[in-house]
């Protein structure tokens, strides 16, 4: 099949990739030039494993190209991807204005029989705003419009979109249902489901299933909160309440509170359209707030310890993407938790192992940046643990004391061991389990 994408950035990149491996003809469309030229020159702009390999396999095959003319770009196009960015607007809704400025740009260029695709996460309605853009310059039997919202991960991308739990197809065409089975078909063949709905079942299952897991983010911090208090290890109590397959084990992991593109602007979007409606979604609420309070969770204790100031005290930080296997830093709560411990005072010395060049763009020289993670040690007061990228597991605790001035260690992930920390003699403090010092 020939197919369009429009947009071409972490959900339209591998979108664009992954139906190129499947055989297809994917054209990429952008209105970014230098993304473009990069994209043209072989290179990926973003860091997503595996994605580099079907990459260069589609390109140099033919079967993945980039323009920025969206006339060229969709000639010949059987479907055509809107994976555009819907951010938030000035009230917490979804802005619009790249879907559906595109969409009125599609409608004086489009020829012939194509299904319109919404990848991006759009409100419930929006389908139908695409529809009525288009009608008004084309006929409608040369359009059907179609919501199939992306639940791919980041750092997983990928794998998550090769084999997906399941795809989302949100129209009542029989036509348009057609093409999108035979485009999905390659990606179900171990038995998951293709669900077919409607346009308005589909944009919601979209923000219900992103609400629903920061939901589960949201509860599960406060459980850790609560944990500390009472002096419970929310570890064990995670293992405990995940084993109920009701519950689940997965998507339970407290933190420094959720962030990224999706849920942070997602749920916020959710609880817009329920206002819209009339109706006050509660829960929605509450979890924002609650996701707001645990990304200082982790400032607020480190400047606790030094008692109220770190004016004098420098602190390493390791990881700064919004999670592992991602350069993405949108919305991470290591932005909050540096802003916070420069305003106390502190000097920050950091280190990603893919994300540097984007914070740099955000704080420039205000804190400094090092190549290799031991060097961020050197002579700091403690080390931050934001983001459990693998690499930061299993360090080696005599470097670690012989770096840092104090054997202090805030770890907001929870990725060593209180008792293996205090036999070291670390201060140790995570999330929801006691603070152990050296025995
Ligand atoms: N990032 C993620 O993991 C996921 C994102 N989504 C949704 O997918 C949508 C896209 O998200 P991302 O890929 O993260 O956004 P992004 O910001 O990484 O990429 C969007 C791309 O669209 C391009 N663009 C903007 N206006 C354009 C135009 N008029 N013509 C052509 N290209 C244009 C931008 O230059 C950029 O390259 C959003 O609605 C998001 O909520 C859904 C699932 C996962
Ligand atoms: O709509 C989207 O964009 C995507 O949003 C999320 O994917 P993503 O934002 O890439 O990353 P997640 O793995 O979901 O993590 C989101 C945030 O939650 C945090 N998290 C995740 C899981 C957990 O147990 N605890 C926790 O704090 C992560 O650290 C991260 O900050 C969803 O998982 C995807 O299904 C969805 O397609």
């Amino acid at each position: 099949m020939n197919i369009a994408v429009i947009g071409t950035g972490y959900v339209g990149l591998v979108t664009g990739t992954c139906f190129a491996e499947t055989g297809n003809h994917v054209t990429c469309v952008d209105i970014d030039e230098n993304k473009v030229n990069r994209l043209q020159n072989g290179e990926i702009p973003i860091y997503e494993p595996g994605l580099d390999t079907l990459f260069d396999r589609n390109t140099r095959q033919g079967r993945l190209t980039f323009t920025t003319n969206l006339a060229e770009g969709i000639k010949g196009a059987e479907i055509i991807f809107l994976a555009l960015p819907t951010p938030p607007g000035e009230d917490g809704s979804a802005d619009l204005s790249y879907v559906l400025g595109v969409a009125g740009d599609l409608s004086k260029i489009i020829t012939e029989y194509t299904v319109i695709v919404d990848k991006s996460t759009v409100p419930v309605g929006t389908a139908e705003k695409v529809h009525a853009l288009l009608a008004e310059n084309l006929s409608e039997s040369l359009f059907d419009v179609v919501s199939n919202p992306e639940f791919l991960r980041e750092g997983v991308a990928v794998e998550d979109f090769m084999k997906p739990d399941r795809v989302v197809i949100g129209t009542e065409s029989a036509r348009a249902r057609e093409v999108m089975g035979r485009l999905y078909e390659p990606f179900v063949r171990q038995g998951n489901p293709i669900y077919y709905m409607d346009e308005r079942s589909a944009e919601m299952t979209k923000y219900a299933a992103n609400s629903y897991l920061a939901t589960r983010i949201s509860f599960m911090n406060e459980i850790a909160n609560l944990c500390e208090r009472v002096g419970a290890n929310v570890d064990m109590v995670r293992l405990g309440m995940g084993s109920d397959t009701r519950i689940g084990k997965r998507f339970l992991f407290p933190g420094v509170g959720y962030g990224g593109s999706c849920f942070p602007k997602d749920v916020q979007a959710l609880a817009k359209t329920a206002t819209e409606y009339g109706y006050d979604f509660n829960i929605l609420n509450a979890v924002m707030g609650v996701n707001t309070k645990q990304k200082q969770i982790l400032s607020q204790k480190i400047i606790a310890h030094f008692g109220g100031s770190l004016n004098g005290k420098t602190i390493a930080i390791w990881g700064l993407a919004f999670k592992p296997n991602t350069d993405d830093i949108r919305e991470a709560p290591a932005l909050t938790i540096i802003e916070e411990l420069l305003e106390a005072g502190a000097d920050i010395k950091a280190f990603d192992p893919e994300a540097m060049d984007n914070v740099k763009a955000v704080f420039g020289s205000r804190i400094q940046f090092v190549e290799e993670q031991y060097e961020a040690l050197i002579g700091a007061d403690a080390l931050a643990v934001i983001t459990e990228w693998p690499v930061f597991r299993s360090p080696s605790y005599k470097v670690l004391k012989e770096l840092l001035s104090q054997p202090v260690i805030f770890d907001g992930r929870n990725i060593y061991d209180p008792k293996t920390m205090a036999a070291e003699g670390f201060y140790y403090d995570s999330i929801g389990r006691n603070t152990v010092q050296a025995n």
